[in-house]
């Protein structure tokens, strides 16, 4: 579904990503590493070494692979997993490589067999072999490629075969953010809109985005929505909670889906165990939505458990839910 608010969307956000590491807020580890990564390949004058970046969506996967292109001075060439049907759309783009380019792969775990194996071939040897005419009067020509750097995205590193996995020097996992961590986005953001954020309704706004980058951006987004139109054009706490209101986000940040899911577990299932697929039809999305959308902060903020049987709720997902938790048999069980 391609609509012009997703369009719109996708403008908001490339406005307000960080351009340089420097400027990326928080993964103190990933920045660290990843900084070592790049350096150490300026001092060397080489491209760096390739890169996986692993994680739940929003954190800042895409936003990392454009800063790695810019700190090396290298252009950047993007491309999806699902975008490369045939291991030919791959030998495409890797024959019209330049020097010091990077490849962005994003959901690169969507990729296709061959081109998978393409793909690490070219990676580990900078060579490609195109395949020329076809059936049996076809030749292969083996291609060198200049040096570049892959860098590749996955919401699900756990479903990369291990050979393409082995083939990435540094793999960086990006974590949740801290509601502080959060409160700086806010604030950068806040300042590149040309609003005035004030602290506490920051302090509301971090706490209710999933730790999560790209929700915080369009809370706020939404908040200066609010201001402007109900509010008194200030950022300031009653925008944010008139905001939050409309928009149905309740008190830790969960969203129509994370509740939808819970519920399911908790009223449907009887707080489970139940299996994603039957969990995911019962509230009509794909089990790879819920699975990397919802579940992660669910996991995270204790509300749901992952065991060998299935997703089961907890006391705390009732709790929230202000719902009765069934009998100790169901759980035990
Ligand atoms: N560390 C950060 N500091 C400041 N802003 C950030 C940071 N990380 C992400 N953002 C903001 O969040 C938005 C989403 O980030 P990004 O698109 O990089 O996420 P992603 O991990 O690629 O998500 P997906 O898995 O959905 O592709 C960006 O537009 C950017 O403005
Ligand atoms: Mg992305």
């Amino acid at each position: 579904m391609d609509t012009g608010a997703d369009d719109i969307e996708r403008a908001a956000e490339a406005a307000l990503r960080p351009r340089r590491l420097a400027d990326f807020v928080g993964q103190e580890v990933v920045r660290d590493q990843l900084s070592l990564v790049l350096d150490a390949a300026k001092a060397r004058d080489t491209p760096p070494d390739h890169v996986l970046l692993s994680g739940p969506p929003g954190l800042g996967k895409t936003t990392l692979a454009m800063i790695i292109a810019a700190e090396v001075e290298g252009a950047l060439r993007l491309t999806s997993g699902p975008a490369i049907q045939h291991a030919g759309d791959l030998a495409a783009i890797l024959s019209s490589l330049q020097d010091r380019d990077v490849l962005f792969i994003d959901e690169i775990h969507r990729l296709a067999r061959p081109a998978e194996e393409m793909l690490y071939l070219a990676m580990e040897d900078f060579r490609v072999d195109v395949v020329v005419g076809k059936g049996p009067g076809a030749t292969s020509i083996p291609l060198s490629l200049p040096p570049f750097t892959v860098v590749g995205a996955t919401t699900r590193a756990g479903l990369l075969p291990a050979p393409l996995r082995d083939r990435f020097g540094f793999t960086g996992h990006l974590e949740f953010y801290s509601p502080e961590e959060l409160e700086r986005v806010l604030h950068r953001s806040a300042g590149l809109l040309g609003a005035t954020l004030h602290e506490d309704a920051a302090h509301e706004l971090a706490s209710r985005s999933r730790g999560t980058p790209r929700i915080a951006n369009r809370l706020l987004r939404r908040v200066q929505d609010f201001a402007q139109v109900r509010g008194t054009g200030v950022l300031d706490l009653a925008a944010a909670h008139g905001a939050l209101d409309v928009f149905e986000v309740d008190r830790l940040g969960l969203d129509r889906l994370d509740r939808a899911v819970l519920h399911a577990l908790c009223a449907r299932f009887g707080g489970g165990p139940v299996g994603l697929t039957t969990l995911a039809v019962s509230v009509g999305e794909e089990p790879e939505t819920v699975e990397t959308v919802a579940e992660p902060f669910l996991v995270r903020e204790g509300l749901v458990v992952r065991t060998p049987r299935g997703r089961m709720a907890t006391a705390a997902a009732y709790e929230h839910l202000g719902m009765e938790r069934p009998g100790d048999a169901t759980l035990f069980g």
